[in-house]
Protein backbone atom coordinates (compact mmCIF):
# COMPACT_ATOMS: atom_id res chain seq x y z
CA UNK A 1 0.00 0.00 0.00
CA UNK A 2 1.17 3.56 -1.07
CA UNK A 3 -0.16 6.86 0.42
CA UNK A 4 1.15 9.70 -1.30
CA UNK A 5 1.31 13.20 -0.17
CA UNK A 6 -2.36 13.20 1.34
CA UNK A 7 -3.74 15.90 3.05
CA UNK A 8 -6.49 16.92 4.69
CA UNK A 9 -8.16 20.21 5.45
CA UNK A 10 -11.31 20.88 7.70
CA UNK A 11 -12.75 24.35 8.13
CA UNK A 12 -9.79 25.81 6.13
CA UNK A 13 -7.01 24.35 8.73
CA UNK A 14 -4.71 21.57 7.44
CA UNK A 15 -5.09 18.87 9.99
CA UNK A 16 -3.01 15.78 7.40
CA UNK A 17 -0.24 18.02 5.88
CA UNK A 18 1.35 15.73 2.65
CA UNK A 19 1.82 12.65 4.23
CA UNK A 20 3.92 10.01 2.02
CA UNK A 21 4.49 6.54 3.26
CA UNK A 22 4.44 2.57 2.38
CA UNK A 23 2.81 -0.20 3.86
CA UNK A 24 4.45 -4.10 2.79
CA UNK A 25 2.62 -6.87 3.65
CA UNK A 26 3.71 -8.88 6.72
CA UNK A 27 4.39 -5.37 8.71
CA UNK A 28 3.43 -4.36 11.81
CA UNK A 29 3.32 -0.52 12.11
CA UNK A 30 2.57 2.03 14.84
CA UNK A 31 0.95 5.43 14.53
CA UNK A 32 2.55 7.12 17.27
CA UNK A 33 1.50 10.78 18.13
CA UNK A 34 0.26 12.94 21.18
CA UNK A 35 -3.35 13.93 21.74
CA UNK A 36 -4.90 16.00 18.54
CA UNK A 37 -2.02 15.10 15.76
CA UNK A 38 -4.29 13.73 13.33
CA UNK A 39 -4.42 10.10 13.48
CA UNK A 40 -8.06 9.18 13.54
CA UNK A 41 -8.06 11.79 10.71
CA UNK A 42 -5.48 10.15 9.14
CA UNK A 43 -7.16 6.11 9.36
CA UNK A 44 -10.34 7.88 8.24
CA UNK A 45 -8.95 9.48 4.86
CA UNK A 46 -7.22 5.94 4.34
CA UNK A 47 -10.47 4.35 4.88
CA UNK A 48 -12.44 6.98 2.78
CA UNK A 49 -14.78 8.11 5.27
CA UNK A 50 -13.62 11.56 4.35
CA UNK A 51 -12.99 13.14 1.39
CA UNK A 52 -8.92 13.60 0.04
CA UNK A 53 -8.17 17.37 -0.17
CA UNK A 54 -5.05 16.22 -1.89
CA UNK A 55 -3.13 13.07 -2.13
CA UNK A 56 -3.44 9.32 -3.28
CA UNK A 57 -3.56 5.70 -1.98
CA UNK A 58 -2.65 2.74 -3.76
CA UNK A 59 -2.87 -0.47 -3.53
CA UNK A 60 -1.02 -3.03 -5.97
CA UNK A 61 -0.39 0.23 -7.67
CA UNK A 62 -3.63 0.92 -8.36
CA UNK A 63 -5.36 3.87 -7.09
CA UNK A 64 -8.21 2.64 -4.32
CA UNK A 65 -10.13 5.55 -5.31
CA UNK A 66 -10.00 4.52 -8.98
CA UNK A 67 -11.13 1.11 -8.08
CA UNK A 68 -13.06 1.13 -5.65
CA UNK A 69 -13.25 -2.69 -5.02
CA UNK A 70 -9.89 -2.30 -3.49
CA UNK A 71 -11.49 -0.99 -0.17
CA UNK A 72 -12.47 -4.28 0.31
CA UNK A 73 -8.77 -5.26 1.16
CA UNK A 74 -8.90 -2.14 3.83
CA UNK A 75 -10.67 -2.53 7.05
CA UNK A 76 -11.18 -0.47 9.74
CA UNK A 77 -13.87 0.72 12.32
CA UNK A 78 -14.03 4.28 13.29
CA UNK A 79 -14.83 4.16 17.48
CA UNK A 80 -16.84 6.94 17.35
CA UNK A 81 -19.26 6.56 14.17
CA UNK A 82 -20.20 3.12 13.69
CA UNK A 83 -23.35 1.11 13.06
CA UNK A 84 -22.68 -1.68 14.91
CA UNK A 85 -24.08 -0.56 18.04
CA UNK A 86 -27.46 -2.39 17.38
CA UNK A 87 -26.31 -5.19 15.92
CA UNK A 88 -25.61 -9.41 17.43
CA UNK A 89 -22.71 -10.76 16.04
CA UNK A 90 -24.49 -12.96 13.55
CA UNK A 91 -26.12 -9.88 11.96
CA UNK A 92 -22.48 -8.19 11.71
CA UNK A 93 -21.69 -11.33 10.32
CA UNK A 94 -24.23 -10.82 7.45
CA UNK A 95 -23.80 -6.90 6.80
CA UNK A 96 -19.72 -7.91 6.57
CA UNK A 97 -20.01 -10.53 3.81
CA UNK A 98 -21.59 -7.87 1.99
CA UNK A 99 -19.34 -5.61 2.36
CA UNK A 100 -15.99 -7.72 2.18
CA UNK A 101 -16.42 -10.67 -0.52
CA UNK A 102 -13.78 -13.18 1.45
CA UNK A 103 -15.46 -12.57 4.46
CA UNK A 104 -15.45 -16.34 6.47
CA UNK A 105 -18.29 -16.50 8.26
CA UNK A 106 -17.55 -20.13 9.93
CA UNK A 107 -14.60 -18.80 10.90
CA UNK A 108 -16.23 -15.35 12.33
CA UNK A 109 -18.98 -17.57 14.44
CA UNK A 110 -16.33 -20.38 15.78
CA UNK A 111 -14.18 -17.38 17.03
CA UNK A 112 -16.36 -15.71 18.61
CA UNK A 113 -18.02 -18.23 20.33
CA UNK A 114 -14.57 -19.70 21.29
CA UNK A 115 -13.32 -16.23 22.76
CA UNK A 116 -16.64 -16.57 24.93
CA UNK A 117 -18.31 -13.35 23.52
CA UNK A 118 -22.55 -13.59 23.20
CA UNK A 119 -23.56 -14.59 19.53
CA UNK A 120 -27.56 -13.01 19.68
CA UNK A 121 -26.52 -10.24 22.50
CA UNK A 122 -26.80 -6.81 20.64
CA UNK A 123 -22.73 -5.01 20.63
CA UNK A 124 -23.99 -1.91 22.64
CA UNK A 125 -24.34 -4.76 25.48
CA UNK A 126 -20.81 -5.77 25.31
CA UNK A 127 -18.43 -4.39 28.04
CA UNK A 128 -15.13 -2.27 25.75
CA UNK A 129 -12.94 -5.28 26.42
CA UNK A 130 -15.59 -7.79 24.79
CA UNK A 131 -16.43 -4.63 22.08
CA UNK A 132 -12.27 -4.64 21.39
CA UNK A 133 -12.51 -8.32 21.18
CA UNK A 134 -14.78 -8.68 18.11
CA UNK A 135 -13.57 -5.82 16.42
CA UNK A 136 -10.16 -7.55 16.25
CA UNK A 137 -12.23 -10.83 15.01
CA UNK A 138 -14.07 -8.81 12.40
CA UNK A 139 -10.71 -7.47 11.65
CA UNK A 140 -9.36 -11.00 11.15
CA UNK A 141 -12.55 -12.59 9.52
CA UNK A 142 -12.92 -9.70 6.64
CA UNK A 143 -9.73 -11.44 4.81
CA UNK A 144 -8.32 -7.51 4.28
CA UNK A 145 -4.77 -7.29 4.18
CA UNK A 146 -4.51 -4.11 5.89
CA UNK A 147 -6.05 -3.75 9.12
CA UNK A 148 -6.15 -0.01 10.52
CA UNK A 149 -5.96 -0.13 14.25
CA UNK A 150 -7.38 2.84 16.06
CA UNK A 151 -6.01 2.27 19.90
CA UNK A 152 -7.57 -1.46 19.62
CA UNK A 153 -6.47 -2.08 23.00
CA UNK A 154 -7.50 0.81 25.06
CA UNK A 155 -9.48 -0.10 27.80
CA UNK A 156 -8.71 -3.91 27.20
CA UNK A 157 -7.72 -6.05 30.70
CA UNK A 158 -4.65 -7.80 30.73
CA UNK A 159 -6.35 -11.33 29.78
CA UNK A 160 -8.37 -10.12 27.08
CA UNK A 161 -5.73 -7.41 25.72
CA UNK A 162 -3.25 -10.88 25.44
CA UNK A 163 -6.02 -12.58 23.41
CA UNK A 164 -6.45 -9.98 21.30
CA UNK A 165 -3.07 -9.76 20.65
CA UNK A 166 -2.32 -13.40 20.25
CA UNK A 167 -5.33 -13.56 17.19
CA UNK A 168 -3.72 -10.35 15.43
CA UNK A 169 -0.06 -11.69 15.27
CA UNK A 170 -1.02 -15.13 14.19
CA UNK A 171 -2.81 -13.58 11.67
CA UNK A 172 -0.19 -11.36 10.98
CA UNK A 173 2.30 -14.45 10.34
CA UNK A 174 0.04 -16.68 9.21
CA UNK A 175 -1.37 -14.66 6.40
CA UNK A 176 1.11 -11.63 5.95
CA UNK A 177 -1.14 -9.02 6.56
CA UNK A 178 -0.39 -5.53 7.77
CA UNK A 179 -1.44 -3.95 10.66
CA UNK A 180 -1.68 -0.02 11.28
CA UNK A 181 -2.00 0.30 14.93
CA UNK A 182 -2.25 3.50 16.83
CA UNK A 183 -1.77 3.90 20.72
CA UNK A 184 -0.81 5.95 23.19
CA UNK A 185 0.44 3.09 25.01
CA UNK A 186 4.03 2.92 24.16
CA UNK A 187 5.16 0.40 26.55
CA UNK A 188 2.13 -1.71 24.90
CA UNK A 189 3.09 -1.03 21.08
CA UNK A 190 7.19 -1.71 21.74
CA UNK A 191 6.57 -5.42 21.59
CA UNK A 192 4.29 -5.38 18.96
CA UNK A 193 5.42 -3.40 16.02
CA UNK A 194 8.30 -3.47 13.42
CA UNK A 195 8.15 0.26 12.42
CA UNK A 196 7.04 3.35 13.79
CA UNK A 197 5.56 5.99 11.87
CA UNK A 198 5.64 9.46 14.06
CA UNK A 199 2.56 11.93 13.69
CA UNK A 200 3.04 15.45 14.88
CA UNK A 201 1.11 18.39 13.66
CA UNK A 202 -0.90 16.52 10.52
CA UNK A 203 3.09 15.74 9.57
CA UNK A 204 4.85 12.58 9.32
CA UNK A 205 7.95 13.53 11.56
CA UNK A 206 9.49 9.93 11.19
CA UNK A 207 9.10 6.99 10.00
CA UNK A 208 11.93 4.28 11.29
CA UNK A 209 12.44 0.42 11.89
CA UNK A 210 12.61 0.08 15.51
CA UNK A 211 15.52 -2.11 15.22
CA UNK A 212 17.78 0.09 13.23
CA UNK A 213 16.89 3.04 15.76
CA UNK A 214 17.58 1.05 18.33
CA UNK A 215 20.99 0.58 16.94
CA UNK A 216 21.25 4.21 16.77
CA UNK A 217 19.80 5.91 19.20
CA UNK A 218 21.82 5.56 22.81
CA UNK A 219 20.19 6.87 26.15
CA UNK A 220 23.19 8.11 28.32
CA UNK A 221 23.34 9.28 31.89
CA UNK A 222 25.99 11.35 32.49
CA UNK A 223 27.97 13.98 34.80
CA UNK A 224 30.36 16.32 33.42
CA UNK A 225 33.02 18.73 35.87
CA UNK A 226 30.80 21.58 37.71
CA UNK A 227 27.57 20.02 37.09
CA UNK A 228 27.99 21.61 33.58
CA UNK A 229 26.93 19.94 30.47
CA UNK A 230 29.04 20.97 28.00
CA UNK A 231 27.20 23.28 24.62
CA UNK A 232 28.67 20.02 22.18
CA UNK A 233 26.67 17.91 24.61
CA UNK A 234 23.08 19.69 23.93
CA UNK A 235 24.10 20.00 20.40
CA UNK A 236 24.03 16.47 19.74
CA UNK A 237 21.80 15.15 22.57
CA UNK A 238 18.41 15.53 23.52
CA UNK A 239 18.16 16.28 27.68
CA UNK A 240 15.42 14.35 28.75
CA UNK A 241 16.24 14.36 32.44
CA UNK A 242 18.17 16.22 35.12
CA UNK A 243 18.41 14.94 38.39
CA UNK A 244 20.63 16.82 41.07
CA UNK A 245 24.21 16.06 38.75
CA UNK A 246 22.97 13.05 36.94
CA UNK A 247 21.34 14.30 33.07
CA UNK A 248 20.06 11.77 30.80
CA UNK A 249 20.05 12.13 27.38
CA UNK A 250 19.30 11.04 24.15
CA UNK A 251 21.79 10.73 21.32
CA UNK A 252 20.40 10.34 17.76
CA UNK A 253 23.42 8.67 17.02
CA UNK A 254 26.78 7.97 18.94
CA UNK A 255 29.73 7.68 16.26
CA UNK A 256 33.28 7.21 17.26
CA UNK A 257 34.07 11.14 16.51
CA UNK A 258 31.65 11.96 18.96
CA UNK A 259 32.76 10.21 21.76
CA UNK A 260 36.28 11.16 21.42
CA UNK A 261 34.79 15.13 21.33
CA UNK A 262 33.23 14.13 24.40
CA UNK A 263 35.76 12.63 26.25
CA UNK A 264 37.72 15.93 25.82
CA UNK A 265 34.59 17.28 28.43
CA UNK A 266 36.15 14.51 30.52
CA UNK A 267 32.95 13.30 32.24
CA UNK A 268 32.82 12.00 35.54
CA UNK A 269 29.80 9.61 34.41
CA UNK A 270 28.72 8.75 30.61
CA UNK A 271 27.27 5.45 30.57
CA UNK A 272 24.80 3.82 28.24
CA UNK A 273 20.96 2.80 29.71
CA UNK A 274 18.60 1.04 28.07
CA UNK A 275 16.59 2.50 25.81
CA UNK A 276 12.50 2.30 25.25
CA UNK A 277 10.24 2.89 21.97
CA UNK A 278 8.91 5.92 24.74
CA UNK A 279 12.75 7.10 25.16
CA UNK A 280 13.15 7.34 21.43
CA UNK A 281 9.64 8.95 21.03
CA UNK A 282 10.17 11.65 23.58
CA UNK A 283 13.42 12.82 21.77
CA UNK A 284 11.18 13.05 18.43
CA UNK A 285 8.29 13.85 19.51
CA UNK A 286 8.31 16.37 22.45
CA UNK A 287 10.58 19.49 21.93
CA UNK A 288 12.02 20.80 24.68
CA UNK A 289 9.98 23.16 26.53
CA UNK A 290 7.65 20.51 26.26
CA UNK A 291 9.71 18.08 28.02
CA UNK A 292 10.53 20.64 31.00
CA UNK A 293 6.78 21.16 31.35
CA UNK A 294 6.45 16.89 31.85
CA UNK A 295 9.75 16.68 33.74
CA UNK A 296 8.50 19.67 36.01
CA UNK A 297 5.06 18.13 36.35
CA UNK A 298 5.56 14.60 36.59
CA UNK A 299 9.21 13.35 37.94
CA UNK A 300 11.43 14.39 40.73
CA UNK A 301 14.17 17.04 40.06
CA UNK A 302 15.69 16.83 43.49
N1 LIG B 1 -14.44 16.81 11.95
C1 LIG B 1 -13.57 17.68 12.45
N2 LIG B 1 -13.85 19.00 12.49
C2 LIG B 1 -12.97 19.90 12.99
N3 LIG B 1 -11.75 19.57 13.49
C3 LIG B 1 -11.42 18.28 13.48
C4 LIG B 1 -12.29 17.26 12.97
N4 LIG B 1 -11.69 16.06 13.08
C5 LIG B 1 -10.49 16.32 13.65
N5 LIG B 1 -10.33 17.63 13.88
C6 LIG B 1 -9.14 18.26 14.49
O1 LIG B 1 -8.01 17.70 13.86
C7 LIG B 1 -6.97 17.49 14.79
C8 LIG B 1 -6.55 16.03 14.73
O2 LIG B 1 -7.60 15.22 15.28
P1 LIG B 1 -7.50 13.64 15.34
O3 LIG B 1 -8.74 13.14 15.99
O4 LIG B 1 -7.17 13.14 13.99
O5 LIG B 1 -6.24 13.45 16.30
P2 LIG B 1 -5.68 12.13 17.03
O6 LIG B 1 -4.21 12.15 16.83
O7 LIG B 1 -6.43 10.94 16.57
O8 LIG B 1 -6.03 12.44 18.54
P3 LIG B 1 -6.33 11.42 19.78
O9 LIG B 1 -5.04 10.74 20.06
O10 LIG B 1 -6.73 12.38 20.87
O11 LIG B 1 -7.43 10.51 19.35
C9 LIG B 1 -7.49 17.94 16.14
O12 LIG B 1 -7.04 19.24 16.37
C10 LIG B 1 -8.99 17.91 15.96
O13 LIG B 1 -9.59 18.87 16.76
Amino acid sequence: MKVEHLSKEIDQRLIIDDISFELKRGEIVGLIGRNGEGKTTLFRLLANHYNKTAGNVFINEENIDRHRDLYSQLFYIDSQYHSLNGMSPLQISKMYQELYPMFEADRFKNLVVRNELPLTKTYRTYSKGMQGLLQIILAICTNANYILLDEPLDGLDFYVKKQALQLLLSEVADHQKTLLISSHNLEELEYIIDRALIIKAGRLVKDYHLDEVKEAVKKVQMIFPNNELPSFVTEHAMIIERRGKVSVGIFAELTDEILKEISKYQPILFEELPISLEDVVASQVLDEAELNKSQQGGTSNE
